[in-house]
């Protein structure tokens, strides 16, 4: 189900009300949709459906609300215009309808805006992601870049929250996979298996405990220009719990978030990236909101990154 914007979410410390380099994104924000000029959009999945069904603990429902809030009281970067164009929620039913109702919309968005940020919500956006930009680049191949902790590549027969990599893979003959942070312990044999018979390129965590290195940063452009388009999509487990304990699957030995700034700022920069999903963010275990914080600095990153 659809849900409108909520102006109650939008509030921060006011500096001025007329000086524009004293604006957060509180003052500015469309939640009418009347500035089609926006160039961000922000689309929120409210769904934990996907982490209930992987087994996992609930609560990434709330995710899109309290990234919204931590977002709404950072300074505007370069006058960008943001759009909040509402959550879809998952009321009842299977799970895919809520994927392909949220990428009808998302769909819509990539269309209007040359960066759309869809907030989970479960990793299972990323497959509605996948669905949305099948509409918007029916022709294109599609690159699936996921800094992720987790290949997500089950299967179980139905969409879950760990199910969305090994879908897209399924359906799609001309899409590659590649995976940065992933954790030797957070990932059974049979997933590093499945990665190795259906050609997914990874890179584990411990390859960043030094920062990212020239040889990754290759592998990533290599990746980036192989594709038409890329669909970019940050999974916040891959950071180390003690930096973003808001999760529903905590990693630790993960990267920092310093590493995962510089990935995300670099691959969102890239003209074939039109979306990026942030994944996984359960206020439920946040600490002082610090992994709503923590997302809402990688947002203004990249949306420094790419508008600069
Ligand atoms: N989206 C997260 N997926 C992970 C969760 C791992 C866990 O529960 O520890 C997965 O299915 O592997
Ligand atoms: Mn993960
Ligand atoms: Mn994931």
């Amino acid at each position: 189900m659809y849900l409108l914007p909520d102006q109650s979410l939008w509030s921060g410390r006011l500096d001025s009300e007329h000086e524009s380099s004293h604006y957060r994104y509180f003052q500015t924000v469309d939640l009418t949709g009347e500035q089609s000029e926006a160039k961000v959009a922000l689309l929120g999945y409210a769904v934990d459906e996907g982490v209930r069904l992987n087994k996992g603990r609930t609560g990434a429902a709330a995710g899109p609300d309290a990234i919204r809030q931590a977002f709404a009281g950072l300074p505007v970067v370069n006058h960008i215009n943001v759009k909040d164009a509402g959550n879809i929620q998952h009321d009842s039913g299977q799970l895919i309808s809520t994927q392909q109702e949220y990428a009808e919309r998302a769909a819509e968005l990539m269309t209007q805006h040359p960066m759309t940020f869809l907030l989970g919500g479960g990793h299972d956006i990323a497959y509605a992601q996948y669905l949305a930009m099948k509409q918007v680049f029916p022709h294109q191949s599609i690159g699936v870049i996921n800094i992720d902790a987790h290949f997500d590549t089950r299967h179980v027969g139905e969409s879950t929250s760990g199910t969305s990599f090994s879908q897209i893979i399924d359906d799609d003959d001309q899409a590659g996979y590649l995976v940065l942070g992933i954790q030797p312990s957070g990932n059974t044999r049979a997933l590093f298996d499945y990665a190795e018979t259906h050609d997914v390129s990874y890179v584990l965590a411990e390859a960043f405990d030094d920062g990212i290195s020239d040889e990754v940063s290759a592998k990533i452009q290599q990746f980036i220009e192989h594709y038409d388009v890329i669909l970019f999509t940050l999974c916040m487990d891959v950071i180390d719990s003690a930096f973003a304990p808001g999760v529903s699957a905590p990693a630790v030995l993960g990267l920092s978030s310093h590493v995962v700034a510089k990935l995300a700022g670099k691959i969102a920069a890239s003209d074939k990236v039109s979306s990026v999903s942030i994944a996984e963010m359960n206020p439920t275990y946040d600490i002082d909101n610090r992994t709503a914080k923590l997302i809402a600095y990688l947002m203004n990153h990249m949306i420094q990154s790419k508008f600069q």
